[in-house]
């Protein structure tokens, strides 16, 4: 489990009254034993972690796994859309930009919601296919100090996407909507240096691991 905190959390034990010593000596060695917190600066910073890429690529499986080992709380992008959004994906329809967009703006609001309600930070799905969507999303991390969005992109190739969404159950996402995502996707490239890139070709497990160095990696910088 790893845990960041804004603030020290070193506990001194005032003595009790009856125990005070006069000794100065012994009061001196009582005050040097007492280890003083470094403080990092970046420790104040709080980060929005926002886990993408196209239907399939293991959003909702990684992010999850990195919400509980950081102890952060999670949003599932999916349970944010309107039903009309739900509606048109069951029917096998893309979303446009313009069903998006409110979505994204829920999602973001949530993310700030979760921080301004004292979380340390919190992990989010949102597929953010494209730069416009991303760059929506950083705007949360540019209107407050401390405040911090990554982006965790899961990086996979068309025909993996297809046969996992094939093999998944009980989602409104069938396979035959992968190709569209990739025709709106537009990667992140070393433009976007706040996208950290994961290939998801390996087991579960593996990415898991890999998704969750990479953000360890970057917490504190
Ligand atoms: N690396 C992986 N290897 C094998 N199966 C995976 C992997 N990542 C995810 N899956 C499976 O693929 C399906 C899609 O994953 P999911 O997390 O729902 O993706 P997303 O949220 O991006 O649509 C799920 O059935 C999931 O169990
Ligand atoms: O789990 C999935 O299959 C995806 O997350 C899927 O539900 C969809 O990608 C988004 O929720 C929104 O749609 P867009 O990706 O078209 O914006």
């Amino acid at each position: 489990m790893h845990r960041y905190t804004l603030r020290s959390s070193v506990q001194v034990p005032l003595p009790k009254p009856d125990t005070l010593s006069l000794d100065l000596d012994a009061a001196l060695a009582r005050r040097t034993s007492i280890p003083k917190p470094v403080a990092k600066p970046t420790e104040t910073l709080r980060h929005i972690w926002v886990v993408t890429g196209p239907a399939g690529c293991g959003k909702s499986s990684v992010a999850s796994f990195l919400a509980q080992a950081l102890e952060l709380p999670y949003i599932e992008g999916d349970d944010y859309h309107p039903p009309e959004n739900v509606k048109k994906m069951s029917d096998g329809i893309p979303l446009n930009d313009e069903d998006r967009w409110g979505w994204l703006d829920t999602l973001r609001q949530k993310a700030s919601e979760e921080l301004e309600s004292g979380a340390m930070g919190c992990v989010v799905t949102c597929s953010a296919l494209k730069r416009r969507y991303r760059d929506f999303i950083r705007q949360v991390g540019q209107a407050e100090v401390g405040i911090v969005v990554r982006f965790v992109y899961l990086r996979a190739d068309v025909e993996l996407l297809i046969q996992r969404v094939k093999a998944r159950k009980n989602h409104f996402m069938k396979d035959d909507m992968v190709r569209s995502q990739f025709v709106a996707l537009e990667e992140p490239d070393s433009t976007e240096p706040d996208v950290v890139s994961v290939d998801v070709s390996g087991t579960l497990a593996e990415v898991q691991q890999d998704a969750l160095r990479e953000v360890e990696t970057r917490m504190f910088e």
